[in-house]
């Protein structure tokens, strides 16, 4: 840990915390991630190794770029750096615009949408460095809080970098195989895993279509006080309109993936 300078944490992750540092060869600021795995279990520890390796593979303008991972095996600490993006995460983003009652513009949705996609598309169907097939891998948890924006000038082109890939699974046909447990934020839950149907990389759509839904409406588009409740809702799969100031098409893009898993889920019953 001498090459960097520890600076100010930022956050508390599941397992420890988040703090920028920087760099001392040439004072680049990035995150070091700090994970305390004498807390985890035989399980978890397995799902932090799958997490690092999916990391170190994933290469993309579009992911949370990881440069290292460093053990310290007495202070039973794992350290991930990864890069710091500078304009926070779009839960933030989110809560500014709820206060102010500003919507944000529709430009900037299109931004983060055509990002998300291009990130989801390397993680499902991306190869290896040297171009070699590998396993899709499924982010899980995509949500406001692991979105993250390169600089914090919403008008300006805007950099969006998918992260925190804590949940993410590695399945080798997502046509076929499918990751049995149950993940990520309620909210964003997709029918499959309501219905205990698995997860695949389509459900990973639907967590987008949530999001999009949540950057118009500036709160999610199913909302409950339990898990029954929510999941009820979901599958009613009824949507309040988002605001009219956004376009036809925008309307239906949003339709379509919070859509898609009711035409997927008609073909698995
Ligand atoms: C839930 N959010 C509303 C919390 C506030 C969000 N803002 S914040 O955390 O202070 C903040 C402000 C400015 C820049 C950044 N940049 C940043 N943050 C990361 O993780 C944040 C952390 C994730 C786990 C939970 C705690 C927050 C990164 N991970 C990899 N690169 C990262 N770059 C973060």
């Amino acid at each position: 840990m001498d090459k960097y300078e520890l600076l100010e944490v930022i956050g508390s992750g599941s397992f420890g915390m988040i703090r920028k540092i920087k760099r001392k060869k040439d004072n680049k600021i990035l995150v070091r991630k700090e994970i305390d795995f004498r807390k985890m279990n035989e399980k978890e520890r397995k799902q932090l190794v799958t997490e690092v390796n999916i990391l170190r593979d994933l290469h993309h303008p579009n992911i949370v770029k990881y440069y290292e991972r460093i053990i310290d095996k007495e202070n039973y600490l794992i350290y991930i750096i990864m890069e710091y993006c500078e304009g926070g995460d779009l839960a933030a983003l989110i809560q500014k615009c709820r206060k102010e009652k500003s919507l944000i513009p529709e430009r900037f949705i299109w931004l983060v949408f055509s990002q998300l996609v291009l990130a989801l598309h390397e993680c499902h169907y991306g190869t290896k460095a040297d171009g070699s097939p590998r396993p899709a891998i499924l982010h899980r948890d995509l949500k406001p809080d692991n979105v993250f924006l390169s600089n914090n000038v919403i008008n300006s082109y805007t950099h969006v970098k998918l992260g925190d890939f804590g949940l993410a699974r590695i399945i080798n046909d997502p046509e076929k195989d499918f990751a049995q447990t149950y993940v990520g934020t309620p909210y964003y839950m997709s029918p499959e895993l309501i219905n205990e149907q698995a997860y695949n990389n389509k459900s990973d759509i639907w967590s987008l279509g949530c999001l999009i839904y949540e950057l118009c409406a500036l709160e999610p588009p199913f909302q409950a006080r339990t898990q029954i409740l929510l999941a009820k809702k979901i599958k009613e799969g009824k949507v309040l309109d988002i605001p009219k100031e956004y376009s036809q098409d925008l309307r239906q893009l949003i339709k379509s993936m919070l859509n898609v898993m009711v035409i997927y889920n008609i073909f698995i019953i």
